[in-house]
């Protein structure tokens, strides 16, 4: 339009369109003249940029494609330092719990790794060192839903969906958990639970959570439990000859004030079946389960655990064995899956902590690395830091036990706030700060206090990182560095879970004096 009316114009003066008659336009036919000149400067220009533009477009995408290529030789020269680490898993094909079939001591993630401890921290040391790949799962989250054909199917998700899969004979998990899952579905069947139906929401049973407990409790104890990360020695020799049980959690679809007389039955009922019927048999005596707890989720979103509990049998808190002292869980309580490799982890912050230190340990959790440092490293004190109060009473009860200990327990102080909230007050005088925060790495305002002249003002000298997230751990890590006041002292990763590409990693910054 803006053309035809300008060559209308010119060709009304009798001249031909660009014979200089710009004088006999108007204003605004000017204007629209200069802009649609340099609209055709703009388009010539970005013609003669084109080719560079794409140059500098195709070296980017050469230089992607090399640090690729890089990253899969790393990767292939990995698996073959590592030692061959098969799955053997019938449910690899269908489900979702495992990335990994071979080659599971070497994941994708160790390569990344490697290459930005070598190249971006000066540090080529990283290794990785692996466990056991079967039966190292002792706690386990599994989906209870009704299938196709009415039956319930107890499992975890296929890729990508929403349906549950069987998985009856998953080999990372703990045998006592298959065990349990196996009793529980002919309770269902006996009781007529009725699993949960993702489409409509309707249904009782939402998910199971079963945690692997080691029996007996140690003598004079009246928990009546021990969960052990490797039986016998683990525990100190005394649980050689007893079976595992497991805490079992029943996730009720309903809050527990709207559970409903006939469905309260029904919880009664299944939990009654399954105390009478957990014998683990001739072969091996005694009972399969520790304790059965409802815990009552109303909410139709991805949450697995609601904030009503209720014991419905057995005994209240489980015991574990781990770095070296009994830590007291609830069924609510984080815990590690993999007690094997939490303790591999724990012996070696416990071999970073200098005899005699003082300890903040910012992420508490119930207080498993602080309390292990606390029995082990002889600390002056230890002080714990945890966003959620929860852990505290499970903590208390640890704390109680070492203090009662023939060791004694150094002076232990919990308390519940934010790492980042007030990082002056938290980190006070101690000379090593233990932080393992959850995936998403450090709040900004920890990471920000430890990088300036407060964190050395206030005497922390070393920094002991345990990171289940490489990308956090990649950035909070690269910040500590980059402030000047810290170096890489020591980086090593653990398999936390094997078949996943997934990294605990530990790394140890020492103050720069
Ligand atoms: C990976 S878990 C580790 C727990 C404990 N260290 C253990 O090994 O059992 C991370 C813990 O950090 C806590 N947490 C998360 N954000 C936090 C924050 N901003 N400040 C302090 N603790 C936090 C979580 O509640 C959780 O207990």
């Amino acid at each position: 339009m803006v053309l035809r009316g300008i060559t209308v114009a010119l060709a009304a003066a009798g001249q031909p369109p660009g014979a200089g008659g710009t004088a006999e336009l108007t204003p605004r036919q000017r204007r629209m003249a200069r802009r649609q000149k340099q609209h055709a400067k703009q388009r010539e220009l970005r013609q003669q940029e084109q080719p560079a533009r794409l140059e500098r477009e195709q070296a980017v995408e050469q230089q992607r494609a090399a640090a690729a290529e890089e990253l899969q030789q790393l990767h292939v020269q990995l698996l073959q330092q590592q030692p061959d680490l098969p799955l053997n898993c019938p449910h690899f094909a269908s489900c979702s719990g495992c990335d990994l079939q071979s080659g599971l001591a070497a994941p994708p993630l160790l390569a990344s790794a490697t290459r930005f401890f070598a190249e971006r921290c000066a540090y080529p040391g990283f290794r990785l060192a692996a466990g056991p790949a079967q039966q190292w799962r002792r706690r386990a989250r599994l989906a209870v839903r009704r299938g196709d054909d009415g039956e319930a199917v107890v499992g975890l998700f296929s890729e990508g969906s929403h349906d549950a899969v069987d998985i009856p004979d998953c080999v990372a998990h703990h045998p006592a958990i298959n065990a349990a899952v196996s009793l529980l579905r002919e309770a269902l069947t006996a009781c007529g639970v009725e699993p949960y139906h993702e489409a409509s929401g309707k249904g009782e049973l939402r998910y199971l959570q079963l945690t692997v407990v080691q029996p007996p409790a140690p003598a004079g104890s009246q928990d009546g439990g021990q969960l052990g990360a490797g039986g016998a020695a683990a525990a100190g020799g005394t649980a050689a000859a007893a079976p595992a049980q497991v805490q079992l959690v029943l996730v009720w679809n309903a809050a527990a004030g709207e559970v409903g007389d006939a469905a309260d039955e029904r919880l009664s009922a299944l939990s009654d079946w399954l105390w009478q019927r957990q014998q683990h048999g001739e072969q091996q005596p005694g009972s399969l389960l520790h304790s059965i707890w409802a815990n009552f989720q109303p909410a139709a979103t991805n949450t697995i655990l609601g904030e009503e509990w209720r014991l419905l049998r057995g005994a209240e808190v489980a015991w574990a064995r781990l770095g070296g002292v009994d830590i007291c869980y609830g069924p609510g309580s984080f815990m590690q899956a993999n007690f094997g490799a939490m303790d591999a982890a724990l012996a070696a912050i416990q071999a970073h902590v200098p005899a005699g230190a003082t300890v903040a340990d910012l992420h508490a959790g119930v207080g498993t690395i602080g309390l292990s440092l606390a029995a082990t490293r002889a600390p002056r004190w230890v002080r714990f830091v945890e966003i959620n109060g929860q852990g505290e009473p499970p903590f208390q009860q640890s704390a109680e036990r070492l203090r009662a200990s023939a060791a004694g327990a150094p002076p232990l102080e919990y308390l519940v706030g934010a790492a980042g909230s007030q990082p002056g007050r938290w980190c006070k005088g101690a000379e090593v700060v233990v932080l393992d925060p959850p995936r998403k790495g450090c709040e900004p305002a920890l990471l920000r206090y430890l990088c300036s002249d407060g964190a050395a003002a206030a005497g922390v000298r070393r920094v002991l990182y345990l990171s289940c997230g490489l990308p956090a751990l990649q950035r909070d890590a690269a910040a500590l560095l980059d402030s000047g006041r810290w170096r890489l002292a020591h980086a090593e990763a653990f398999l936390f879970f094997p078949g996943a590409d997934h990294l605990e990693t530990l790394c140890v910054f020492d103050k720069i004096e």
